[in-house]
């Protein structure tokens, strides 16, 4: 939760992508403060610059390449002893100039399966985690013919799904099982995340496992993140801040905040709005996909808003 009352020093940082998808990392100098850990290039924001100035000064002056383009990935607010840090994370996809360490500092690229198991500042879980998220989440519709959603779920893996909450209500639980089989065998044959709503039995398969926004205030929650395997992802759904931040204190890894925009299946539903979802976001460190009316197209705008990017049922599916 943000401390209104701290003075958090503003400190923008880069993830920097190559076109094959590498995330270029700087090992921070031993006699700064977090010495010697990997950090995402960057640093503290200068009186009367934009964040994206000093992003693009602060990646020249250490890297010695130039921003071309960038967009806003998450914003982390962290208490050190020594001092608390506002992190005002950007994505850059486009720079020109080749990167090298300027300051002396040891810097490499590194594929994004290789970053948890590196050691950064402890503010920077969060960020690690934003960066090895993609902009699109599908969270599979109810399931009708099995045989007909599994081709469709193929297609979608095809045009580049990689993050996929396997849903589905109406199975019984042995119908469940047996479908969750089939949806993780072709997700992982495609290196997509597969995340499980239930049941355990299949979780030791799967790569998480997301809980409804029902699931977060149960006795059972509170000891959730200890029943999953290491490097498994823990995420959950969410309408409201206090459960974005059950989230966040759960020690889950990313959330959905829905309804952003009105929704086919509940037109007269009341929707939050995109600056509403901005604020609301902005009170919590993790990731925050956008759900509710969104399609591919968003992804821009909730990024622009503090979002991972989006979560979609049928715009994702019926593409
Ligand atoms: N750049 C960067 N800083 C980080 C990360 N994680 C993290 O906790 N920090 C903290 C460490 C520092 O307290 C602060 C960055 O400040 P800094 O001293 O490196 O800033 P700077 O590059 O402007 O350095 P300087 O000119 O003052 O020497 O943010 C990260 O991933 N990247
Ligand atoms: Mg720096």
């Amino acid at each position: 939760m943000p401390n209104t009352a701290v003075d958090y020093l503003h400190v923008v940082a880069a993830v920097i992508r190559d076109a094959t998808g590498n995330i270029l990392l700087a090992q921070r100098p031993a006699n700064k403060h977090q010495g010697g850990k990997w950090e995402f290039p960057g640093g503290k924001v200068e009186s009367g610059e934009t964040p994206q100035q000093a992003l693009s000064r602060e990646v020249h002056e250490e890297l010695g390449i130039s921003v071309e383009d960038a967009a806003p990935l998450i914003k982390v607010r962290y208490v050190y002893p020594e001092r608390a840090v506002l992190l005002d994370v950007w994505e850059v996809t486009a720079f020109s100039g080749e990167a090298h360490g300027r300051e002396g500092q040891p810097v490499a690229w590194f594929h994004v399966d290789q970053l948890s198991a590196l050691e950064f500042p402890p503010a920077n879980a969060p960020i690690v985690n934003a960066a090895r998220l993609p902009a699109h989440c599908l969270i599979t519709p109810e399931p009708q013919d099995s045989t007909k959603f599994l081709q469709q779920l193929v297609q979608r893996l095809q045009a580049g799904v990689r993050l996929i909450v396997f849903r589905a209500k109406t199975l019984d639980a042995a119908g469940y099982v047996a479908l969750a089989h089939e949806v993780i065998r072709l997700g992982h044959s495609f290196g997509a995340t597969i995340m499980l709503n239930s049941p355990p039995e299949m979780l030791v398969q799967a790569d998480g496992l997301h809980l409804t926004s029902r699931q977060l205030f149960t006795e059972s929650a509170a000891s959730i993140r200890d029943t999953l395997l290491p490097g498994q992802w823990l995420s959950a759904s969410c309408h409201s801040v206090a459960e974005l931040q059950q989230v966040a204190m759960l020690g889950a890894d990313f959330a959905f905040l829905s309804p952003v925009l009105p929704t086919l299946s509940h037109p007269g539903e009341e929707h939050l709005g995109w600056e509403v979802f901005a604020a609301m976001v902005d009170q919590v460190n993790i990731p925050v996909y956008a759900l509710g009316g969104m399609d591919a197209h968003h992804v821009s705008t909730a990024r622009h808003y503090g979002g991972q990017g989006i979560a979609a049922i049928r715009r994702l599916w019926d593409v």
